[in-house]
């Protein structure tokens, strides 16, 4: 894919990931937005503080790049407990979660990230060790296998994943708490701006932060990215100055629209109206007409054109609503989803 959708796609390149590090909140009180998810999350930990026990296992859902992660290890923090990290895919078989289930120290913080993409010995091996804390080792094969229980400390799992909808029932019930992620405020994501430019010690404006927060698709992760390339951009053609003007030229240049749309969010919405006369239309026969994997554009795209009022989702298929026929510089039909009804 070109460099330019790169921009703002949610997800973190490599190079990024160590300034994402740096620029992490540390802790429930520097961690901006999402007031609701804070707020339950401050009382499940304080109360498990108080009680001196691990907390109930914390589901974190949501986007990408929205601050799954970050919330993952400020769990951690808030409980001084010791953190683990691993992922679904590296979960390939029952023994790779069982090495790591049997080392967990007591009150242990484990972090499965992408936790839907584990294979399903594995999940099996979890549930029990999520309730009752204790894995059964599997020796031998066939009739003759025997299963040997082993206890395990107590711990707390935090799970993080963009497709909850895919957690198998009998893994999401175990979760005592699901953090609902959603995309952030334009006000929220100045907060984010003003907080990583003064660790990046870029003089940011209110005008300039306005700008790059309203085209930053809700979500931190492209907050901070846009961030610096308009510093860059400053740097080069304004003595550094960013104002409304200069960040609105860089994020032109960079192919970011007003509305912080990328080019996949356009291509979807572009082939919809175009292709499909604003639907409905199927997700894999949508995927196929911008040339990508139907996961990609139902995880990255459709949440956020949802949220921006621009697509719909119907039991027939993906419907554009006519402010996206407006949006693409386009007349909507009479008929268009979500268009006055004219009597
Ligand atoms: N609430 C927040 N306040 C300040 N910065 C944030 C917040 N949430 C996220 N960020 C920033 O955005 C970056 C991306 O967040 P994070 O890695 O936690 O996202 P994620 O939800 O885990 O994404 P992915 O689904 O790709 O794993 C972080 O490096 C952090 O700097
Ligand atoms: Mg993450």
């Amino acid at each position: 894919m070109e460099i330019e959708r790169d921009l703002v796609s949610p997800d973190a390149e490599n190079d990024e990931l160590q300034i994402e590090a740096a620029l992490r909140p540390k802790r429930l009180g520097e961690f901006i937005g999402q007031g609701r998810v804070r707020e339950q999350l401050s009382l499940v930990l304080e109360s498990a503080l108080r009680r001196r026990r691990p907390p109930d296992h914390v589901l974190m859902s949501g986007s990408p790049g929205l601050g799954k992660t970050t919330l993952a290890m400020i769990v951690a923090a808030e409980l001084n407990a010791p953190l683990r990290i691993t992922s679904g895919p590296a979960l390939e078989r029952a023994g790779d979660l069982a090495a790591i289930l049997s080392t967990l120290a007591e009150g242990e913080v484990l972090f499965i990230d992408e936790i839907h993409r584990m294979a399903r010995p594995a999940e099996e091996m979890l549930y029990l060790a999520m309730e009752d804390f204790r894995v059964d080792i599997i020796v031998g094969k066939g009739p003759g296998a025997t299963a040997i229980p082993l206890d395990i400390s107590p711990f707390t799992l935090v799970g993080a994943t963009t497709r909850a909808g895919l957690l198998p029932a009998p893994l999401r019930d175990r979760f005592g708490f699901t953090a609902h992620m959603d995309f952030y405020e334009v006000s929220e994501l100045e907060q984010v701006l003003y907080r990583s430019a003064k660790l990046l010690r870029v003089t940011l404006p209110d005008e300039g932060a306005h700008e790059i927060a309203r085209r930053s698709r809700g979500t931190p992760r492209i907050a901070n990215r846009l961030l610096r390339r308009v510093r860059d951009f400053a740097d080069m053609r304004a003595d550094g100055l960013i104002n409304q003007e200069i960040a609105s030229a860089a994020l032109n240049l960079y192919e970011v629209d007003a509305n912080g749309l990328d080019r996949l969010d356009r291509a979807v919405l572009g082939a919809l109206l175009k292709k499909f006369g604003g639907g409905p239309v199927g997700l894999s026969t949508l995927a196929v007409a911008v040339g990508e994997e139907a996961e990609t554009v139902e995880v990255v795209a459709e949440p956020f054109l949802v949220r921006q009022g621009l697509l719909a989702r119907t039991p027939r298929g993906r419907v554009a609503t006519a402010a996206a026929w407006s949006h693409l510089g386009m007349t909507p039909p009479p008929d268009a989803f979500g268009a006055p009804l004219l009597d």
